[in-house]
């Protein structure tokens, strides 16, 4: 986003503002239509690949190491593309490695934030997510689960708060073996918002 779509994004919130019946001069709003424009544009930041891409994998001695690995409870904000409402929660992310390959543990939620910075449903953020790993590690397999409260379900429509949604994807070995299947969902925290 350039300062030319700022800009653009001022006006049109300005717009918006005198159509929900506000007076878009008054005290408190003046610097509103600004402030919308630079958080649309932090919350739509998606990074680039290369943050979780470089330096992604260390091979290590020994194919012992290859066991199930997962990092829990990573947050993420995202905003529905179908409302522009925002929806949270957290990504829980599994794999088991390949030939003693592993992944720094940081590159996860690193790849979580490029997958959600962007308007998104739930369904598509576990499924990238699983993909995109799968794609840099070579994993024998990678599963994902997502749990989120969503804005547009909770403040307006069939607004049922605190409903939360789950989401999971599986690939390779996750789906083929139930055993290590059950020890990663075993893993996961309880959902604690
Ligand atoms: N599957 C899925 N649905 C979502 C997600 N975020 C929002 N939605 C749903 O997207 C749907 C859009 O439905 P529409 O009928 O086109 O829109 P609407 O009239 O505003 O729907 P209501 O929310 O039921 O009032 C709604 O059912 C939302 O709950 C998501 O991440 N995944
Ligand atoms: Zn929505």
């Amino acid at each position: 986003m350039n300062e030319e779509n700022l800009k653009h994004i001022e006006q049109l919130v300005r717009e918006i503002l005198i159509e929900i019946g506000e007076d878009p001069d008054r005290e408190g709003l003046i610097e509103t239509p600004k402030r919308v424009a630079k958080s649309l544009q932090e919350i739509t930041a998606s990074t680039t690949k290369e943050e979780f891409t470089e330096g992604k994998m260390f091979p290590t001695e020994t194919t012992g190491n290859d066991q199930l690995v997962s990092v829990n409870n990573i947050p993420f904000y995202s905003m529905c593309e179908h409302h522009m409402l925002p929806f949270f929660g957290t990504v829980n992310v599994g794999y088991l490695p390949q030939n003693g390959q592993i992944i720094g543990l940081s590159k996860i939620p690193r790849l979580v934030d490029y997958v959600s910075k962007k308007l998104n449903v739930q369904e598509n953020i576990t499924r990238e997510v699983a993909d995109i790993l799968m794609e840099i590690t070579d994993a024998k397999g990678v599963a994902v689960v997502v749990d989120a409260r969503h804005m547009c379900v909770e403040m307006r429509g069939v607004a049922k708060n605190n409903s939360v949604t789950r989401t999971t994807y599986f690939l390779g070995a996750f789906n083929e073996d139930t055993q290590l299947r059950t020890e990663f969902l075993q893993t996961l925290p309880k959902v604690g918002f």
